[in-house]
This record gives C-alpha cells, structure tokens and sequence, in this order.
C-alpha cells in the first residue's frame, strides 16, 4: 500500500530530514511511527500525503510511484489518503457539519449524499447531534474527532496521523486510538506519528522508529518502544 525505497530528504536550508528510509505498510496495516521531536515523523507523513517530495527515493502509493505524480494529479492521489493533524486545522468559524463536509464538498459530492456521508462519519466518532455546533464549542478531544470524521468522511484507503493525541489526555488518547483500529479492522491502512511511547506499549502494533532521519527500528512496540 505504502511503499519507501531508499528515501531521503534535504529541505532547502540543506537540513536531511530523511535519510535512506525503506519501509513496506501493507494494505490494511496499522502502525506507529515514533522518535524524538525532530528526527522527521512529520517529513515522512509529507511525503506520503505529497505536501512534500523525496529528494531521492521512490515513494509508492498501491504500486504507483508518487515521482511520477505531476501537480494536476495531486488532488487524486490526495483523495485516497486522510490526514489528522495534532492541532487538527478546523475551521473555527464554520460549523462542525461544514468541517466534516468539507472534502465531499471539494470533490462535487451532491448534498443529499454529503449529508448522509457526515452523519455517517460523526455517528463513527460518536458526535452525531453536534453538527450546528462551532468548534469552539467543543471539548479538545471532541475537536479532535470533529478532524478524524472530516480524514474518513470519504472513506480513503490510508489514514496517515500526525500527533493525534498530542493534546489530550491518557483516557482519550485510547479512545482514539481505538477508533484507529476500528477503521483499520476495515482493511484501511493507518499510520500514526507520536511521542507517546506509553501509548504505543499498551497498544502492540509495529513500530517504525526514526533517530536523526535514520529508520532504526521496525518492530512490535513492545520490542522497539521499551
Ligand atoms: N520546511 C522545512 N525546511 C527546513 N527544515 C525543515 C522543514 N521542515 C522540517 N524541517 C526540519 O527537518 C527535521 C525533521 O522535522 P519533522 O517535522 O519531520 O520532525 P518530527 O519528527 O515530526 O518532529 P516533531 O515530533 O517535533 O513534530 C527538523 O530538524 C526540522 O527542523
């Protein structure tokens, strides 16, 4: 499903981001992606959501490297993929209904279907009932679901999250988690960037470690994590 061969990557300033990274996510994989604050978490996720291009490197999407993706074809490539951000980008003026619509909004869905797709994506994250809600209105980890309905409101193969529960807290944090599952149980393939080694124990999934842009370890949690 998510394929990297030999990927690195220099941002402009000349900082390596990533270096020689080589990994293989299956389709319908769940897997976190660890390591200390810097060491290129979120570069990889970039590269993967093509927010970010390798400098050297394949990256491969089902088999397609995303090299060849010109700009136009972006937005195709993007549809298959959901991304949640820690500080889950909502936005505040526009209700949760809106948020949550918003990727059907842009790929021309008809409105009846809209509907039924929101509904459908908030009774997953249990915030059915809260669409006339602003997102100022909801608790942290309540706006954080109001970001993971809008990533699978289109039902995508791939959901890449970055720091999901950064902000809140152990009890929520599981919650969510839990929610990944759910949606991986249904052959998605979920890849999650955090800090939380606490959490990536009690969870027991394999875990790719990233040191310095360096891929040091690919394993259980309870072996790379510990
Ligand atoms: N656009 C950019 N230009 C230059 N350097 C960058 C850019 N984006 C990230 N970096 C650098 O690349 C390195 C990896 O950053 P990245 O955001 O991938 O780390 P991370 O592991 O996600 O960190 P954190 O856990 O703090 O979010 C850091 O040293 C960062 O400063």
């Amino acid at each position: 499903m998510i394929r990297f061969d030999n990927v690195d990557k220099v941002y402009a300033s000349g900082h390596q981001a990533l270096n020689n990274v080589s990994f293989h996510l299956k389709k319908g994989e769940m897997a976190f992606l660890t390591g200390h604050s810097g060491a290129g978490k979120s570069t990889l996720l970039k590269l993967i959501a093509l927010l970010e291009r390798p400098t050297r490197g394949n990256v491969f999407i089902n088999g397609h490297s995303l090299n060849t993706v010109n700009r136009k074809q972006v937005p195709f490539v993007r549809r298959d993929i959901g991304i949640i951000f820690q500080d889950h980008r909502l936005l505040m003026e526009r209700t949760v209904f809106d948020n949550v619509a918003l990727p059907l909004v842009i790929e021309g869905y008809p409105h009846l279907e809209t509907r039924r797709r929101v509904a459908a994506a908030l009774d997953k994250v249990g915030l059915l009932g809260k669409e006339r809600l602003f997102p100022t209105m909801l608790s942290g980890g309540e706006q954080q679901r109001v970001g993971i309905a809008r990533a699978v409101v289109n039902k995508p193969p791939i959901i890449l999250a970055d720091e999901p529960t950064g902000n809140l807290d152990p009890h929520l944090s599981v919650e969510i988690l839990k929610l990944f599952e759910e949606f991986n149980r249904v052959d998605v393939a979920v890849l999650v960037a955090t800090h939380d080694l606490g959490l990536i124990a009690r969870m027991r999934y394999r875990t790719l470690t990233i040191k310095g842009g360096y891929l040091t370890n690919d394993g259980l949690s309870s072996e790379s994590a510990l």
